[in-house]
């Protein structure tokens, strides 16, 4: 059994029901994980007990890079996970800030790429990151944050992948990224390979070794209609070995991901999985 399994497993057994107001589906829940990602040994954390579905994983995390707003924009790049969070969460569509159809607001990438100052003039976190790296600076406090309580009320929902920090050690790009909240049979098979993706495309862009991803969860949680499937189906099989995964070595700069950029600069080698199982979503 691997971490993703193990993590499963622990939910299942020692994990606490606890209710949930937002979604109205109560949470076997367990608080605080560690997840290790090797991306300098080209281990990709892509869970093989059930298919996983690592290309809108992908182009879920550039639609985050490039400050994507709308689910439209996920969705021409062939994400689809934002479509219920922008259309059919009943207190974001009463929310007077939503701007239309597949408007998911001040989220994400509007945070990481163009974070409101005071002065009406906007940050852009990652651009300052990739400066320092590329310059070999580790100010420490390189750090990534979408977490913006004060725009809370201007998004369809708090980010959960909240807070990502590189740390470069001599030619050795590290990260560090944080989680509020994890639904651990869907969310995590996506937030796994992205964390290892994203450390992966920033030592490349800024020219340093990947080294490793830790990946740190407050709450991990099972919804109670997922759980059935979990304990008696996905935790009774064996997992394969990891896959690998390669990046196309033209991505060179933050304007590359911005500009051409596309799932099929990715391709993940030695994908041995199970069957998938389709999880319910909680809106
Ligand atoms: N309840 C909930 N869980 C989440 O994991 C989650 C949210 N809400 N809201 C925001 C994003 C959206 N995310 C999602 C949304 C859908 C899938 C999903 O349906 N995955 C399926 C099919 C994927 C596909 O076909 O592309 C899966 O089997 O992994 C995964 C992550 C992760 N986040
Ligand atoms: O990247 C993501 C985004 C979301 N999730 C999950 C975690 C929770 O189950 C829901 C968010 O609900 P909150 O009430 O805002 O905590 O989405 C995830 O696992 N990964």
């Amino acid at each position: 059994m691997n971490q993703y399994e193990q993590l499963c497993q622990r939910i299942a057994e020692q994990g606490t029901w606890v209710t949930n107001e937002r979604t109205g589906i109560k949470c076997l829940t367990v608080v605080n994980a560690d997840l290790e990602y090797d991306v300098g040994a080209n281990a990709f954390p892509l869970v093989t007990t059930r298919k996983c579905f690592y290309k809108a994983a992908i182009a879920e995390l550039l639609g985050y890079l490039r400050g994507y707003d709308n689910a439209a924009q996920f969705r021409a790049i062939g994400c689809n996970t934002w479509n219920a969070n922008a259309n059919e969460n009943q207190a974001w569509l009463a929310n007077p800030a939503r701007k239309g159809t597949d408007d998911m607001g001040r989220v994400y990438g509007v945070q990481g790429r163009a974070w409101q100052k005071p002065d009406g003039s906007s940050l852009d976190q990652l651009q300052k990151v990739v400066n320092n790296l590329s310059q070999g600076i580790d100010d420490r406090g390189e750090i990534i944050t979408f977490y913006n309580p004060g725009e809370f009320d201007l998004g369809c929902l708090r980010p959960c992948m909240h807070t990502h920090t590189f740390s470069l050690l001599g030619d050795t790009l590290h990260l560090t990224s944080y989680m509020r909240s994890c639904d651990v049979p869907l969310g995590l098979t996506f937030n796994m390979p992205q964390c290892f993706v994203l450390l992966a495309l920033m030592a490349q862009i800024t020219g340093h070794k990947a080294g490793k991803v830790y990946h740190k969860i407050v709450n991990a949680h099972i919804y109670e209609n997922q759980l059935d499937l979990m304990v008696n189906e996905q935790l009774k099989r064996a997992p394969f070995p990891m896959p690998s995964l390669s990046i196309n070595p033209d991505i060179k700069s933050l304007k590359d991901i911005e500009t051409w950029v596309s799932t099929d600069d990715f391709q993940v080698h030695d994908y041995q999985c199970h069957p998938p199982i389709a999880y319910p979503f909680a809106v």
